[in-house]
């Protein structure tokens, strides 16, 4: 069999194991072979492709980002192009396609695969908002690199008696904001499953103080938004994915608490930091189960699925099923940060 394989979307800690796994799987386990297509689904529309075998994805296991490169492809760009992404993947005999993507990717090879395409998907993403896996390889990896920065933060916050807030990434999901926040012992934890009230920030800041605390830590993810009517959030319009431009929620927020409370508040943001170097050894494990059972699967010719993590087992869902919606930090986890705040 010979297997093409591309990584779209944001890079991510995790997506050069999931190469390794894949090739060493196919070509180990089945004696087949593995083709990668460079910068996502444009690789495949420009039949920009490149071997993966062993020698190439040796020592891959422990490195950031991808090999294979990643890009955007504006979505009708895609549609399109079915045409020629068909003949490209004949030209190089691909049996079967195993996209690595977040939401985004993984909508474009659901259609793929209703098109006949002989499709796997293999979920990745630090924004662990893909249903029907309770995990994304990369996810933890984010969480881990933010909780240490955040845990560096305390002492200055202490030092100063400063309100530090820090943004985080997390477009529509909340889930770096959550763990990072419960795992670095944050009082405040502002994700865009919940629009904040400003009055509500300012009481629990100013009600921390008077009980005698030298300072607080708030994390806010870079999605988040304040109720409507509350304070302004300046608006960035949609870039040319359609992806909303944000306008830094935690900045704007920290000069509206600094102006009401009178505190002295400073805004860090983490920005990319949180998506770079190497994955942590759960990523590392997981990116290469998900890499194996995909490689098994398409063997197999189980098309139209995505690779998930159930419990500690690797299973398969539908594409469709998977993409229908995007996994959201549900009500009772944002409940549970309630003994924490404050
Ligand atoms: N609705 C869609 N239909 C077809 N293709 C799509 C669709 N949405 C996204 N894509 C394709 O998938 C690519 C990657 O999507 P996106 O930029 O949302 O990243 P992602 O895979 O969701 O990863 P992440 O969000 O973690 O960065 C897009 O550039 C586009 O080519
Ligand atoms: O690297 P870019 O294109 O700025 O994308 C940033 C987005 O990608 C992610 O890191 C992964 O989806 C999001 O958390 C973030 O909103
Ligand atoms: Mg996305």
């Amino acid at each position: 069999m010979h297997i093409g394989v591309l990584t779209g979307g944001g890079d991510c800690p995790g997506l050069n194991a999931v190469l390794r796994s894949v090739v060493r799987t196919a070509e180990k386990e089945y004696g087949s072979t593995v083709v990668g297509f460079r910068n996502g689904w444009r690789g495949l529309l420009e039949d920009d492709a490149m071997v993966l075998d062993r020698p190439v994805v040796n020592g891959l296991l422990t490195r950031g980002g991808t090999v294979l490169g990643s890009a955007r492809v504006a979505p009708q760009k895609l549609r399109d192009g079915l045409g020629r992404m068909r003949e490209v993947l004949d030209a190089h005999g691909v049996d079967a396609l195993l996209p690595i993507g977040g939401e985004g990717t993984l909508t474009a090879a659901a259609w793929l695969a209703s098109e006949g395409v002989p499709v796997i998907g293999i979920p990745k993403t630090i924004d662990n908002d893909i249903h029907g896996t309770d995990l994304t390889f990369g996810f933890d990896t984010a969480v881990s690199i933010a909780t240490d920065l955040i845990d560096r933060l305390h002492t200055t916050a202490e030092s100063h008696q400063r309100v530090l807030l820090v943004e985080v990434m997390g477009r529509h999901a909340g889930w770096i904001a959550l763990n990072a926040g419960l795992a670095s012992g944050a009082h405040l934890t502002i994700t865009p499953e919940q629009p904040f009230d400003i009055e509500e920030v300012c009481k629990l800041v100013t009600a921390r103080f008077d009980r005698g605390h030298r300072h607080v830590i708030g994390v806010v993810s870079e999605g988040a938004t304040p109720l409507p009517g509350t304070m302004p959030l300046r608006d960035g319009g949609l870039d040319e994915f359609g992806h909303r431009r944000f306008t830094g929620v935690a900045q704007q927020l920290g000069e509206e608490l600094e102006r009401r409370t009178g505190k002295e508040v400073r805004t860090t943001v983490l920005g990319h930091v949180q998506r770079g170097g190497t994955p942590t050894s759960f990523d590392r494990v997981l990116a290469t189960r998900f890499g194996l059972h995909a490689a098994i699967a398409a063997h197999e010719g189980h098309f139209g699925q995505m690779v998930a993590l159930h419990g500690t087992e690797i299973g398969l869902v539908p594409l469709a099923d998977a993409v229908r919606e995007l996994k959201t930090v549900p009500k009772s986890r944002l409940a549970e940060t309630a003994s924490f705040t404050g």
